[in-house]
């Protein structure tokens, strides 16, 4: 049973037909041939750390090595040296001979998903798509500290009275005309001064040749009706692109609108070219 864990080298004892290992009988048998240790023939490889080998060991070898990855062994150890190992036991033995037989840590870049090189790699941040960097409202941090618009110097968003919501104002110009006004109207540069939202006149504004009843709207403006209200009673283009220019004023006032702003010398002109 033991033969079967013999090592080789004892192969010629393994071969008898019985050990007094095997043997089940009480009295030994003085003929059954013994065991006696042989010294195994193989060159075993061995090395020390005196003389000659201390120094080529040494970390202070100031020959520059080729890989970046610190190897153990060290490349230039002894128990590399081919010189030390058996001939037979090289192929079983790393070869120190070129980099192609060492393992490497895998390269950073084969585990791109994205597939972004040095190249097409996207440099700086992503585009921005919020207000400019200089703009106002980024400089003021949006929303004044309490809230109310004016409270500062700055311009902010403010906080609305329930109910007045964008999803609110949104229900409500589904809910009809909001302009006053039952037809269309030609609006001349005097007729829009005079509605100022003040003394009981409604607030009127122009944008883009269209002018809008921004009454019902004040108080859903995110800016605060004071706000709002610098461009009653006149063009409120320029303020309107100056704070939010991605706002789509059309949109969000439809219901409002009142007509087209005309001329002043609109009516007499149209009336001479009737004649
Ligand atoms: C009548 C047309 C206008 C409409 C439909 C309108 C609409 C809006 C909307 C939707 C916002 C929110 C923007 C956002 O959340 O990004 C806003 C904010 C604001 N609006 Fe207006 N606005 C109008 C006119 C004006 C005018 C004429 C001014 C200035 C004179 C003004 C000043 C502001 C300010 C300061 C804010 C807050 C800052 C901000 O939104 O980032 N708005 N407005």
């Amino acid at each position: 049973m033991l033969a079967s864990i013999w090592p080789s080298w004892l192969s010629k004892e393994k071969e008898e037909p019985q050990t007094e290992a095997d043997s089940n009988s009480d009295v030994a048998d003085e003929s059954t041939p013994k065991a006696h240790p042989v010294t195994p023939s193989l060159d075993v490889p061995s090395f020390t750390l005196s003389g000659d080998d201390a120094e080529t060991n040494s970390s202070t070898d100031p020959s520059p090595t080729t890989h970046e990855v610190p190897m153990f062994p060290a490349a230039n150890s002894a128990q590399r040296a081919d010189r030390i190992a058996p001939a037979n036991e090289q192929r079983s033995k790393p070869s120190v001979s070129g980099p192609a037989s060492l393992m490497l840590p895998p390269s950073l870049s084969t585990g791109n998903p994205r597939g972004l090189t040095a190249t097409n790699a996207p440099r700086g941040p992503l585009p921005n798509r919020g207000p400019p960097a200089n703009s106002q409202q980024r400089v003021n941090g949006g929303l004044s500290p309490n809230g109310v618009a004016g409270a500062s110097k700055g311009r902010g968003k403010v906080l609305l009275k329930p109910g007045h919501s964008p999803m609110d104002w949104a229900a409500l110009i589904r809910s009809g005309n909001l302009s006053g006004v039952d037809t269309f109207q030609r609006v001349t540069p005097i007729q829009l001064k005079a509605m100022t939202g003040r003394k009981g006149k409604p607030a009127w504004s122009s944008w883009q040749g269209k002018v809008y009843n921004i009454t019902p709207y004040l108080p859903f403006h995110p800016g605060g009706e004071p706000e709002l209200m610098k461009a009653a009673g006149r063009d409120g283009t320029k303020l309107f692109m100056d704070v939010h220019p991605w706002v789509n004023w059309e949109n969000m006032l439809g219901p409002c609108l009142v007509g087209v702003l005309v001329p002043e010398n609109y009516a007499s002109s149209s009336l001479e070219d009737m004649d």
